[in-house]
């Protein structure tokens, strides 16, 4: 069955039968106004035309009239041209309006903390992308501003595409599905996180919801496109009902052709394909009430997680994303032996100092090591990258590197010639896991700083290199495979943005100079597919990370090589570090 995709473009189908937007007179009728203007001008003058006897224009009342007549169009045509001028300043004002919701900021950290909401990213990105082409339109004909994206072209900055602002709408789609965000929260720019409920001043309209409803389409999320077309008619009611607005954004007209076929699809994926796949997803019975009175829909039941056990890629996203909203999948046996402890290695300042050791998981083993990084080392990583960060891309089917939203993040790399502290970090990584981590390059990998903006997030994924590729790779032959992953969070999320391990349940915070610590590999070298591992999409705020990826073949004399029986998993290397 092939999956239909609806087609987007309706923002700017908005600009031409939008209420708010009307073009000025065309030429030909400001031609019109003027020529009647002149023609009364002329026509009242006593300097031009000389009033003779012939002239019937006073006694006649047929003659004055045909004069009312002209005058009357004259003003019609005036009227019409105030309108479109008042219409035109509407538009212009709106725009302000919408801008200036957010009080106007130089200051890098307060623009840092407005872009952090995704509401407001959502809007600045529509604002840039659909209101200023409509916004350039409509001054066109006044000044010579209108093309207020060549000024900001002139200072030599990018502008988003089309295609970001469609990016944008699906990483909302995300984002409400991911954390199951309340609709009708939402579309008055509230984010409920984990603690505080963040506000944005921007409302999504009825069209905001019919553009977002087909992203979800898009995106094949079925049960939630069917949520945003519901909420867009409903908003379109609302809109209908405000007096400030002459008609609603979006029509129900409009929307109800979206919204029935979306229940069609919806349907027939659900019969056809199931409930859920890697592509799609719907809710558990049909929409159309006869269809979900049949038999075999009432016994279906949603997915409950699974642990410990192997599970499909469906199931492994459905673990990823009730993990990201916080939902507890492991089980108090599992957690019982779990310990905090204090670390101290005899020949460092960590005997003064310890490190502040917390488990997560016995086998594999993973920790985080608390406090690890200071606040000036990890300024010090983030002000180093920033210039150098370069979207993320991740090695595709065929083997080339591609940006996909499997991981939407940029990245920079760091190494000892970026200044002492990368060598003072890496001795402290060495120290606290006990791993061997120099030579740069072959012990361990030079790191690698990434930073996740709006719903930034990567899918789950293995750490140790899989495939024969890397085996023909000489310094890949020296270095060996992944043992060890240790990843500092430079950045407290104030929502979303946890690391996950959705196969055993595992969940961490980031929480700012934290490390994460797991082993990738099993003490004979091969890797341990129970690491699979993700970064949550960020829900408020923007996510930094350092990772330092240990090598296998330097270890040697740390470790000792033994072949782990396959039916019986042991958490071998955890003795090394304690
Ligand atoms: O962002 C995260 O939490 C995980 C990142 C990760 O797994 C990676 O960079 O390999
Ligand atoms: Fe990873």
């Amino acid at each position: 069955m092939q999956l239909p995709q609806f087609i987007f473009r309706q923002f700017h189908r908005q600009r031409h039968r939008n209420h708010y937007v009307s073009p000025l007179p065309s030429a030909t009728s400001v031609v019109v106004i003027f020529t009647s203007l002149l023609f009364i001008l002329l026509f009242f003058s006593p300097t031009v035309v000389s009033i003779t006897p012939e002239s019937e224009i006073f006694s006649s009342t047929s003659e004055l009239r045909k004069l009312y007549k002209h005058e009357s169009e004259v003003v019609a045509k005036l009227h019409e041209y105030a309108q479109a001028l008042d219409k035109n300043l509407k538009v212009v004002q709106k725009y302000l309006e919408d801008f200036e919701k957010i009080d106007i900021r130089d200051d890098d950290e307060d623009t840092e903390e407005i872009v952090e909401n995704p509401m407001n990213a959502y809007h600045i990105l529509k604002r840039t992308v659909i209101d200023w082409e409509v916004v350039a339109e409509t001054i066109k004909n006044h000044t010579q501003v209108g093309d207020l994206a060549g000024e900001i072209i002139k200072k030599g900055e990018q502008l988003p595409s089309f295609e970001d602002f469609i990016g944008g709408s699906m990483a909302l789609v995300g984002l409400q599905d991911t954390y199951a965000l309340n609709l009708s929260e939402i579309i008055h720019g509230d984010l409920p996180t984990e603690s505080v409920v963040q506000r944005s001043p921007y409302e999504l309209s009825a069209r905001d919801c019919l553009f977002l409803g087909k992203a979800a389409f898009n995106k094949g999320l079925y049960d939630r496109a069917v949520g945003w077309l519901e909420m867009a008619l409903s908003r379109s009611k609302e809109e209908s009902e405000d007096e400030t607005l002459l008609i609603p954004t979006a029509t129900k007209e409009e929307i109800l052709p979206f919204l029935e076929t979306t229940r069609r699809v919806h349907d027939e994926v659900l019969e056809k394909r199931g409930p859920y796949g890697e592509t799609w997803q719907t809710f558990e019975k049909p929409i159309n009430g006869k269809l979900a009175k049949m038999r075999k829909y009432q016994k279906i039941k949603r997915y409950q997680p699974k642990l410990m056990v192997p599970l499909t890629p469906v199931e492994e996203n459905e673990n990823f994303k009730a993990l990201c909203r916080g939902e507890n999948l492991r089980s108090p046996k599992l957690d019982a032996p779990l310990k905090c402890r204090y670390l101290r290695r005899p020949s460092s300042v960590s005997i003064l100092k310890p490190y502040k050791v917390e488990e997560h998981s016995i086998d594999p083993y993973i920790v985080v090591y608390h406090n690890f990084m200071s606040q000036l080392e990890m300024d010090y990583f983030k002000e180093h990258s920033t210039s150098r960060l370069k979207r993320s891309l991740h090695q595709g089917r065929d083997g080339r590197y591609v940006a996909t939203d499997i991981r939407t993040s940029k990245q920079a790399w760091l190494n000892k010639d970026d200044g002492p502290l990368i060598d003072k970090i890496s001795t402290r990584i060495g120290d606290a896991t006990g791993l061997e981590v120099f030579p740069e390059n072959e012990a361990s990998e030079i790191y690698q700083v990434a930073n996740y903006g709006m719903a930034g997030r990567y899918s789950p994924h293995t750490d140790y290199i899989t495939g024969e590729d890397h085996l023909h790779n000489p310094l890949e032959l020296i270095r060996g495979n992944r043992i060890a992953t240790f990843m500092v969070y430079l950045e407290d999320v104030p929502a979303g943005g946890s690391t996950v391990f959705p196969l055993i349940g595992v969940k961490v915070r980031p929480r700012k100079g934290a490390a994460v610590f797991w082993w990738n590999l099993r003490t004979d070298g091969r890797g341990d597919p129970w690491t699979r591992h993700a970064g949550c999409s960020v829900l408020y705020g923007n996510k930094w990370i350092t990772n330092k990826w240990i090598r296998y073949h330097h270890q040697f004399k740390k470790i000792p090589c033994v072949k782990e029986p396959d039916n019986e998993r042991t958490a071998s290397f955890q003795t090394l570090a304690y």
